[in-house]
């Protein structure tokens, strides 16, 4: 049994206390902002591992705090890839703890490994032309949302006419276009495009709730118990 803080008490906040309960974790304190002063290290301490979701504006400080109170944390927050950066670094130093994914669902973890084969074989004959759609609720506030830049990411990797991503309408020949629709309560969906003139090869991915999101941060959260570094899917699912 893991007692868990839950930082960012909104949508997956709420979906992250009900799978952790389900597992039999304690949830020990909850964060959100109409209790902001209560992220304290003192408050913090008494959990073995935090959980974050909140917005591309906080998650910064909230990771830095648990580095601090020295609690392992799990981060899901999208939108903040610069500074991002910085904490992982911090992490592989191997001090601290920290788990960030822009996607918690094992389904979405194997559609990246299927986009990343496709990409390979794409790559041979050079005649297809990439884009990404990723359909979201019109609470989202980040687009492109950061799975979309994870899935864009794999096609620059593999695709040697491609250097990066653009959001649309903007275009630009060796970025690869973003579509990100905004449509009702839409948890999260992905298409991959291959586009040639004979035809055309699509991949997607729908959520259809938030529970697998909730439910990999919370195995994660079990994952990182004991161990000091920075970690990703990639550590938990080990499907290489
Ligand atoms: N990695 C993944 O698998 C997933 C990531 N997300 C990302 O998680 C983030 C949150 O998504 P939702 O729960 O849908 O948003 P939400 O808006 O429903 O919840 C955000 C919560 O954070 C709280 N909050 C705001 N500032 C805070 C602060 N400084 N400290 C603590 N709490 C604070 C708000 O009061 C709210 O309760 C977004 O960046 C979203 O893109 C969402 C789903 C899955
Ligand atoms: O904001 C969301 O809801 C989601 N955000 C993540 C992202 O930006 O990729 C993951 C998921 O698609 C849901």
């Amino acid at each position: 049994m893991l007692k868990i803080a839950i930082i960012g008490y909104g949508k997956m906040g709420h979906q992250v206390e009900s799978v952790a309960t389900e597992r039999g974790h304690k949830i020990v304190l909850t964060i959100d902002n109409n209790n902001l002063n209560d992220l304290t290290t003192e408050n913090l301490k008494m959990a073995d591992v935090a959980i974050e979701f909140t917005s591309p504006e906080t998650a910064y400080k909230n990771v830095k705090k648990c580095f601090e109170a020295g609690i392992p944390v799990v981060c899901g927050t999208t939108g903040w890839n610069n500074q991002l950066e910085e904490l992982i670094k911090v992490a592989q130093k191997g001090e601290n703890t920290f788990f960030y994914a822009s996607n918690f669902s094992i389904g979405v973890n194997i559609f990246f490994k299927i986009t990343r084969y496709a990409s390979t074989l794409i790559e041979r004959f050079g005649s297809y032309s990439p884009e990404i759609t990723e359909i979201h609720h019109t609470q989202k506030i980040d687009a492109p949302s950061g799975t979309a830049i994870s899935i864009a990411n794999i096609l620059a990797d593999e695709l040697s006419n491609y250097n990066g991503w653009t959001l649309k309408p903007e275009t630009s020949d060796e970025k690869i276009p973003i579509e990100a629709i905004r449509e009702g309560t839409v948890p999260g969906t992905h298409i991959v495009n291959f586009n040639s003139e004979i035809d055309s090869i699509t991949l997607k991915h729908e959520a259809k709730s938030r529970r697998g999101f909730a439910f990999g941060a919370v195995m994660a959260a079990e994952f990182i118990h004991g161990r000091k570094g920075f970690f990703n899917m990639d550590d938990l699912l080990k499907l290489d």
